[in-house]
């Protein structure tokens, strides 16, 4: 969302405008990934020492994260309300330009559930979605990875830009209020789901992975989907089991703390 260009619309069609549009970013992140195979070493704890960084612990994929994450903290990625880091804040550094006046549209917050989204990316997603073989291509692997799983973040706490639209809509705050007041996790959860929004979605993204996934010709034909680029039901896996349940609990877990302060 560009925050800068002084409408500071937070209508719930223009939220849900961009997470359609983050629907392709995440489909095609994961087809640039699936041309390369699992490659365990990438997500192995431990297994490599890196010059300069030799205490680091994690994976190879969590070193190449908090590095590129390091580097775009100085460009102030991270101070954009929509862009959270998977590396803890203090390990990060200060931005080299100055700091950029954001609209406050989102109560102060300090929600990341980042963890959450390396998990189930490393566990289920990528041993889905790729051969389960080594090709030795751990740095293009990664780099395909960042790029996923920033986009997953993304869209998943994206969530609180939902939950503020939907706590400003006058007919039904009263009720998030009582709910809020109660900590009724359940209730707001409930509250603010659409189940034919959430329908729609996974119809249309199943669509878009069938399409996406095939080359187009010269003529405007699709190839045959027998070599499609990504599975379309793992696309659709991903949204129903994590990204929509997590975009919930963001979603919730922002409205918990919205009378605070
Ligand atoms: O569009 C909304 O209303 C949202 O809250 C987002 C979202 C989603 O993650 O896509 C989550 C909960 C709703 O049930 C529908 C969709």
């Amino acid at each position: 969302m560009n925050y800068l260009s002084g409408t500071e619309d937070i209508s719930l069609g223009k939220l849900r405008d961009t997470l359609i549009r983050l629907e392709d970013t995440i489909i095609f992140a994961l087809i640039e990934r699936a041309q390369f195979s699992y490659n365990e070493p990438v997500y192995k704890a431990g297994l490599y020492k890196y010059k300069g960084c030799e205490d680091f612990e994690g994976s190879f994929l969590e070193y190449f994260l908090q590095e590129s994450e390091k580097l775009h903290a100085k460009v102030r990625r991270y101070q954009s309300p929509d862009e959270y880091p998977f590396t803890e804040r203090h390990l990060l550094p200060d931005p080299i330009i100055p700091a950029i006046e954001y609209p406050q549209i989102l109560k102060p917050n300090d929600i990341n559930i980042n963890a959450k989204i390396m998990e189930f990316y490393v566990k289920h997603i990528i041993p889905s979605l790729c051969a389960m073989d080594d090709d030795q291509n751990y740095g293009s692997a990664a780099t395909r990875d960042v790029t996923c799983l920033q986009a997953l973040s993304q869209r998943i706490h994206y969530g609180k830009f939902v939950a503020e639209a939907k706590f400003r809509d006058p007919k039904d705050q009263p009720k998030y209020i009582e709910y809020i007041k109660a900590r009724d996790s359940k209730a707001i959860e409930e509250l603010l789901t659409n189940k034919k929004v959430e329908e729609d979605l996974l119809k249309r993204l199943k669509r878009k992975a069938l399409i996406y996934g095939q080359d187009i010709t010269e003529a405007g034909d699709f190839t045959l989907d027998a070599n499609l680029k990504i599975n379309v039901d793992l696309v659709v896996e991903l949204y129903e089991k994590w990204v929509i349940p997590l975009t919930k609990e963001v979603e919730v877990a922002y409205l918990l703390e919205r009378l605070d302060n």
